[in-house]
């Protein structure tokens, strides 16, 4: 992964000059536990791509780390901040609301804290959707109840609008959370922002089960989505194996990246097949998915498959494409799909299969974080404030090389990240269930 050191610059509203009021502030807290500017995070992460700048007389590029700074850009007793979430659900959108209205209200002292209703229809006044006041008493048992309190949305918006009403409501921050289509909106918010000349600070705080975020090691919420997906999987191997010919059948999510189903299947071992968007396979032939099945349901009396969303969209070619309202390609549903194609593949061959198919994917994204995503989340609110606070702009908070930091909108922003077939996950992948090559001219995958 190489970029370039310009892509690492984080923008500025201003110069900070307020002493940030932490100092001194948490209590049994070291007195200084500030960042500095210089305190940075190099961005590569193998060997060969810092040779790379080395050998091309480049700076080697790195992201500004994230945490408090010793100097504030806004003034907390004047500040007013809103937050909205964006796309679909994901465990630990509460976590993210509480930890950032907690860090704004108690630790620097900023009173008027909003939540935009409705994802971006909620800046929109012809939808007429209140905001909410946010204080540490309406978020407080917020953890338990999983989705988001503000709601969310999908669909455009007019970027000149939500601008509007940032303005209407004089606000300092916007903490947006939500996926790529987020990214993509608050990057163009930041940018009406800056022709309008105004002080308003654009922050995101990516989300998604789908961990495709470029230069986000881990998205909060997608670990709780695998311990959720495992017992999906759990589930189905039972079925499988309580029948003969007994297969279990699970779609999980995934639209362009196969994380999750990659992920739970290692959890839960008990998967012999693994279908992901980023990896091509066939249905018919020698060496394609249906043959391979019934080897293994001949040997073993029972399969499971874990199949993420996005994979084997290349069936559906001749069938119109669908967009839903923000613009995300519709997929083809591949769950039902392969489930009617075992089924008529093994009603043709005779062999009287058990086919149970589970399709947990809302159940999976709406609960509640599990612990680590908690803690994970309230890391990342509290980052998202201190770079608010700090007057920087245009950013999202990630997890990256092991630390927190500052990447830039742009960066990140219509980009994807996607498992490597050539990678350890995919190769784990490989070894735990044996399912080999899926294609019957293996050369080309
Ligand atoms: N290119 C874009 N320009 C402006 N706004 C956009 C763009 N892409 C998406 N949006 C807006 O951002 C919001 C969220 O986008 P979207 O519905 O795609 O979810 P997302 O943030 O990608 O989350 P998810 O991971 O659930 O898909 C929507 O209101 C959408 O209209
Ligand atoms: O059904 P919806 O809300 O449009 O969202 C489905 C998509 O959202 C995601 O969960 C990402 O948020 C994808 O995994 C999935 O494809
Ligand atoms: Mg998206």
């Amino acid at each position: 992964m190489i970029i370039d050191s310009k892509e690492t610059k984080i923008q500025i509203l201003g110069e900070p000059r307020i002493p940030s009021p932490l100092s001194g502030k948490i209590k049994g807290g070291y007195t200084n536990r500030f960042v500095s500017e210089d305190e940075r995070i190099i961005c590569a992460v193998e060997k060969k791509d810092i040779q790379h700048y080395l050998d091309n007389n480049l700076e080697i590029p790195s992201f500004e780390k994230a945490g408090p700074r010793e100097k504030i850009y806004f003034d907390p007793s004047k500040l007013k901040c809103a937050i909205v979430t964006c796309g679909g659900l994901c465990p630990g959108l509460n976590d993210i609301i509480r930890s950032v209205v907690l860090e704004l209200h108690h630790c620097y002292g900023v009173r008027n804290i909003y939540g935009i209703k409705y994802g971006l229809q909620g800046f929109m006044p012809e939808y007429g959707h209140d905001v909410v006041d946010l204080t540490p008493g309406t978020v407080s048992n917020i953890l338990d109840m999983g989705g988001t309190i503000l709601g969310s949305s999908r669909g455009t918006q007019d970027i000149g609008g939500v601008v509007d009403c940032l303005e209407r409501m004089n606000t300092g921050i916007l903490f947006m959370v939500g996926g790529d289509g987020t990214l993509m909106a608050a990057n163009k918010i930041a940018d009406e922002i800056n022709s309008r000349n105004l002080k308003i600070s654009v922050i995101v705080i990516p989300k998604t089960i789908d961990n495709d975020i470029y230069l986000v090691s881990k998205t909060f919420g997608f670990d709780t989505a695998v311990d959720i997906a495992t017992n999906a999987i759990k589930g189905a191997h039972n079925e499988a194996a309580g029948y003969p010919y007994g297969i279990g059948l699970i779609k999980l999510m995934g639209r362009h990246a196969g994380f999750l189903a990659a992920t739970a299947a290692l959890a839960q071992q008990d998967a012999n097949f693994v279908l992901i968007p980023e990896i091509e396979m066939d249905l018919h032939g020698e060496s394609g998915f249906l043959c391979s099945l019934e080897k293994r349901l001949i040997e073993r009396k029972h399969a499971v498959i874990v199949v993420a969303e996005g994979a084997g969209q290349k069936f559906f070619s001749d069938q119109k494409t669908e967009y839903d309202p923000s613009g995300n390609i519709k997929l083809k549903d591949i769950g039902v799909f392969l489930k009617n194609e075992i089924i008529a593949w093994f009603k043709e061959k005779n062999i009287p299969v058990s086919l149970k198919y589970i399709d947990p994917s809302y159940m999976i994204r709406s609960l509640p974080a599990n612990a680590n995503d908690s803690v994970f989340c309230g890391f990342l609110g509290r980052d998202a404030v201190h770079a608010g606070m700090a007057g920087k702009t245009k950013l999202l908070v990630s997890h990256w090389n092991n630390n927190y930091v500052h990447i830039p909108m742009e960066a990140s922003a219509g980009k994807r990240k996607n498992v490597d077939p050539q990678g350890k996950l995919w190769q784990s992948v490989l070894e735990a269930t044996g399912q080999g090559c899926l294609v019957n001219d293996c050369n080309t995958n």
